[in-house]
C-alpha cells in the first residue's frame, strides 16, 4: 500500500510573489498555484508566467505542485493549458468541471499538447450538476486522480448558507466522497474562509476527516499545521494499528478469521484500515 499525503493543500494566488516565495518554506503537502478566482483579469498573463516559473524552479522540495487554470470556456483557458502543460506540474486543477465529456476533452487536450504522461488532472467539483454526475466524472479518466470540493461555489449555486455545521452541504460532500471512493480517487475538502478563526477551522478539519476526506484545501499558512495534525495518524493510532494487525495474525495462525480486540470484534477489513494507517504514517515520515 503506497500513499502520497495530501493532508494540507495550500492555494495561493500566482500573482502574489511574496506568497510564492514564502511557500518554499511552508510545511504543506501540496501547493495549488491559482490562476482562477484569486487573480484579477489584468494580472492573469503575469500570474500564468509566475506559476510556470515556480513549477520549473525546483525550489519547492517534497511539495506536490499543482496549477489551477481558468475554467473551460474562459478567455484564458487555452493559453493557461498550453503554458502549464509545458511547465510539467504534478497536476493541473480545473475549476467547475461539469461533465464526463469535459474530463475526456481535457485529457485529449493534455495529450495533444504533449503533456507528461505522469501529469494528472484534479477535477474541482463545485456545482450542483457536478455533484449529481460525480460518479461519471470520476470514472471518465485514469488521469483524473484527485477530486477537490469547491464549497464556496457550491454554497453559492445551491443558494445555501454557510453555517458551522455545514448541514446545507452534507449531501454534496458525501456524494462527492462516495463517487471518489467508488472510483478509487483521492478527495479533498473545500476551504475555510475565516483565516483568523483557528478554532472553527480545526473543527471543520475534524468534520472533514470524520466524513472521509483525504485532506483539506487551505488558503493561509496558519491553517497548514492544523490540517497536517488532524489528518496524520497519532502515535496512539499507529500503536493500535500495529497491535491490531499482530492480534489478527495470531488469530489466523490459530485458524480463526474473527477475533476480539480490546473487547470489539475485528475482521479482515479492520486489518486493511490498520494497514492504511501504517502506510500513511510511513509516507508522512518519508516526506
Ligand atoms: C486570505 C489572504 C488574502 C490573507 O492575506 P494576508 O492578509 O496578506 O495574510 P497575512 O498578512 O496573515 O499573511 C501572513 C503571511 O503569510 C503569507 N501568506 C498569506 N497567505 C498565503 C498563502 N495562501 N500562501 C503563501 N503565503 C501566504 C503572506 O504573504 C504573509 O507573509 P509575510 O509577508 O512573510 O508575513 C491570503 O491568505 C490569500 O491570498 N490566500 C489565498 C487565497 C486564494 O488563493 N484563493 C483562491 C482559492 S480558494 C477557492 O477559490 C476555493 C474554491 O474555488 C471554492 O469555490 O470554494
Ligand atoms: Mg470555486
Amino acid at each position: 500500500m503506497t500513499f502520497r499525503p495530501r493532508r494540507s493543500v495550500l492555494y495561493m494566488p500566482a500573482s502574489n510573489q511574496r506568497a510564492l516565495e514564502k511557500a518554499r518554506t511552508i510545511d504543506c503537502d501540496a501547493i495549488i498555484f491559482d490562476l482562477e478566482d484569486a487573480v484579477a483579469p489584468d494580472a492573469k498573463p503575469q500570474a500564468r508566467q509566475a506559476a510556470c516559473d515556480a513549477v520549473a524552479s525546483g525550489d519547492y522540495g517534497y511539495r506536490e505542485l499543482v496549477v489551477r487554470v481558468n475554467g473551460v470556456g474562459t478567455a484564458w483557458h487555452d493559453d493557461d493549458l498550453a503554458a502549464v502543460c509545458a511547465a510539467r506540474p504534478a497536476a493541473i486543477a480545473v475549476p467547475k468541471v461539469s461533465s464526463p465529456e469535459q474530463v475526456r476533452q481535457l485529457v485529449d487536450t493534455f495529450e495533444g499538447l504533449g503533456a507528461d504522461p505522469q501529469m494528472n488532472l484534479w477535477a474541482m467539483i463545485e456545482t450542483p450538476r457536478a455533484i449529481v454526475d460525480a460518479d461519471a466524472i470520476c470514472a471518465a479518466s485514469e488521469r483524473l486522480n484527485v477530486v477537490v470540493l469547491g464549497t464556496n461555489d457550491l454554497l453559492n449555486e445551491l443558494r445555501a448558507q454557510s453555517v458551522p455545521s455545514r448541514r446545507p452541504l452534507q449531501y454534496a460532500l458525501s456524494a462527492a466522497i462516495c463517487a471518489a471512493r467508488a472510483n478509487d480517487k483521492v478527495v479533498l475538502d473545500g476551504v475555510f474562509n475565516d483565516v483568523r478563526d483557528i478554532g472553527g477551522f480545526e473543527q471543520e478539519c475534524v468534520d472533514g476527516r470524520v466524513l472521509g476526506f483525504d485532506g483539506k484545501t487551505l488558503i493561509h499558512p496558519a491553517q497548514v499545521g492544523i490540517a497536517n495534525r488532524v489528518w496524520a495518524p497519532s502515535a496512539d493510532d499507529v500503536a493500535r494499528a500495529r497491535e491490531l494487525i499482530d492480534t489478527f495474525d495470531q488469530a489466523l495462525a490459530e485458524g480463526r478469521g474473527v477475533v476480539t480486540f480490546h473487547g470489539k470484534m475485528i475482521e479482515n477489513l479492520h486489518v486493511e484500515t490498520a494497514r492504511r494507517v501504517l502506510a500513511m504514517h510511513e509516507a508522512i515520515r518519508a516526506r
